[in-house]
């Protein structure tokens, strides 16, 4: 297991509105592994998530508090939004290509960065495609629209997107939630493969996904985080009695 802390988590809290959507959560995450956050509907994870490449600056609602560092910078006071994103990138539930070429689509970022060399655009995408295990699915097919891939393929593609701006983090809200068990077992060996270069963690409703992939793993419950810890210590021996109910189905 990784020894590097990438993200230093302290006393966060969210409000949306007078709603308090997170309670004083505490964790450090580990760099090159990846971090499953699991929980019942509505306890906060993707809120969670999103507090870490700072997507809540879109959401009027919503004030964080605490301090989130990530090697060593405070995201909130010292670093830009726009610059966070880009080395945290994020991959949706729902497949979301643009409607446009699966080359510009992946070439989309490293453009508006100013890259302008189809020689050097073309090896983004190809490095990109490639990392993103659909290379060679694609490569015949780079100038034909995303929105006609299946939604394995566009969430693979939506993965070679993110990839394509080098980002450090890669940030996963349910991305295998619209997906088949097959194309959820390509993504799963490729969150896998990904680990080794990036920093990854996962929101999933998949229990068994997390248990297969994931190095740690933090359970939600109501806005707390109630327990995280080695995956599989969290799966075998749980130590808060909330945490057991939930991952045996006892729960509610
Ligand atoms: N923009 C918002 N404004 C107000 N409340 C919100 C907003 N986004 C989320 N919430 C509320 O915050 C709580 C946590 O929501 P969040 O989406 O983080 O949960 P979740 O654990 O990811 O749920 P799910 O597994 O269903 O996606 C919920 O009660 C939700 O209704």
């Amino acid at each position: 297991m990784s020894e590097k802390v990438k993200f230093e988590i302290r006393n966060v809290n969210l409000h949306y509105g007078d709603f308090h959507a997170l309670k004083n959560v505490n964790m450090d995450i580990m760099e090159n592994e990846i971090t499953a956050f699991i929980g019942p509907s509505g306890c906060g994870k993707s809120t969670f998530l999103k507090t870490l490449n700072r997507m809540q600056d879109f959401e009027e609602s919503a004030r964080v508090d605490g301090t989130i560092k990530m090697d060593g910078t405070d995201i909130y006071k010292d670093m830009d939004g726009i610059a966070l994103r880009h080395t945290v990138g994020m991959v949706f539930q729902q497949p979301n290509p643009f409607p446009k070429s699966v080359y510009d689509n992946v070439a989309y970022g490293p453009r508006i960065f100013g890259i302008k060399k189809k020689a050097q655009l073309d090896q983004i995408v190809e490095r990109s495609l490639r990392q993103a295990a659909i290379w060679d699915e694609l490569k015949d097919r780079l100038n034909k629209s995303a929105l006609g891939l299946s939604g394995g393929q566009q969430q693979r593609l939506c993965i070679a997107r993110a990839l394509a701006v080098n980002p450090d983090v890669l940030l996963m809200d349910e991305p295998t939630s619209a997906l088949d068990p097959i194309s959820t077992s390509k993504i799963e060996d490729l969150a896998v493969e990904l680990k080794k270069d990036y920093t990854i963690i996962m929101v999933t409703h998949n229990m068994q996904q997390a248990a297969r992939i994931s190095d740690r793993t933090a359970f939600f419950l109501l806005g707390e985080m109630v327990e995280y810890g080695p995956t599989a210590q969290l799966f075998a021996n749980p130590s808060d009695p909330r945490t057991e109910r939930y991952i045996t189905g006892r729960f509610g």
